[in-house]
């Protein structure tokens, strides 16, 4: 069921993942969103578990409000489950920049992104996502201007994505990589079984969950709703102070902490950093 519990299944009960939806996310779902999710699955029925749950949707939809987000960037939209998630919360003048490879898909949902009256914000990109991104930062002109981007496209690629988006949310914005727990894999050991598929996924979101959790240039939480959502806060860092970072000389977290420096490269590194972590 597209909007459904099927896609994640982290919770290790699924009736609680049945009483969220049913007791909250399903009630309080827009009714455009409701349709687009039944429509996906008319159309799709299993890869409708390609949308995001409600609940997901949910919690970018009051992250967005919170934000006061203006302009996001939306890398895979399938059926558009996310992205009328996105547009309904900006506002009026908001622009989303929205890039799938697959338009067909994109048009089973566009009737009700227009009867919720929000497809004036979307600008769909029909494109390879790497090399619209790529494309994108070369022009020079859209670097640090999106408040969000949220990234639901090939997985083999998220790396790459990262680097990518990074430059093109502004300092204090936010990113959402989506499935990133994919289907609780990355918590099996390499002797569970599992397909091919699900080996090579669980081996990517594992080098990539780890790369983000030791990224010096974002604060980044990972959040078991759906099928995992890591959001990431991008940091405003000078190369000194990622250099430092990286070398131990000065500590990763959410905020300074003080305390065992020996010389003076450590203390100025220290209140180089403090000044930026309280960006
Ligand atoms: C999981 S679905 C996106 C679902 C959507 N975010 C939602 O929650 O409703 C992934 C989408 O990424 C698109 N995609 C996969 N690889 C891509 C690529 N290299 N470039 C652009 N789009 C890609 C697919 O066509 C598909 O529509």
């Amino acid at each position: 069921m597209a909007g459904g519990r099927d896609k994640g299944e982290i919770l290790a009960s699924q009736a609680l993942s049945k009483y969220i939806l049913e007791t909250n996310a399903h009630p309080r779902e827009h009714e455009h969103l409701k349709e687009l999710r039944q429509a996906t699955v008319q159309k799709y029925q299993i890869l409708s578990i390609m949308n995001v749950p409600a609940d997901e949707g949910q919690l970018i939809s009051m992250m967005l409000k919170l934000m006061n987000a203006k302009k996001t960037i939306e890398i895979g939209v399938f059926t558009g489950y996310s992205l009328l998630t996105t547009a309904l919360p900006l506002p009026v003048d908001g622009k989303i920049l929205a890039i799938d490879q697959d338009k067909e898909a994109y048009e089973i949902g566009l009737p009700f992104i227009r009867k919720a009256g929000v497809d004036h914000k979307i600008d769909f990109i029909q494109s390879d996502a790497l090399s619209f991104l790529n494309d994108l930062i070369a022009d020079g002109k859209e670097e640090g201007t999106f408040d969000f981007a949220f990234v639901d496209a090939k997985k083999e690629d998220y790396m790459k994505y990262h680097e990518l988006v990074l430059k093109l949310v502004k300092v204090g914005g936010v990113i959402g990589y989506d499935d990133t727990l994919w289907f609780g894999t990355v918590a099996l050991s390499e002797a569970d079984e599992m397909d091919d598929h699900q080996r090579r996924r669980r081996a990517q979101f594992r080098e990539f969950n780890s790369f983000l959790a030791k990224d010096p240039r974002i604060e980044c939480c990972l959040l078991s709703v759906g099928c995992g959502l890591t959001l990431c806060r991008r940091l405003m860092r000078s190369l000194l102070c990622i250099m430092l970072v990286q070398s131990g000389r000065v500590p990763m977290g959410n905020g300074p902490q003080v305390g065992g420096f020996k010389d003076l490269g450590r203390v100025i590194g220290l209140l180089i950093a403090y000044q930026e972590f309280r960006t």
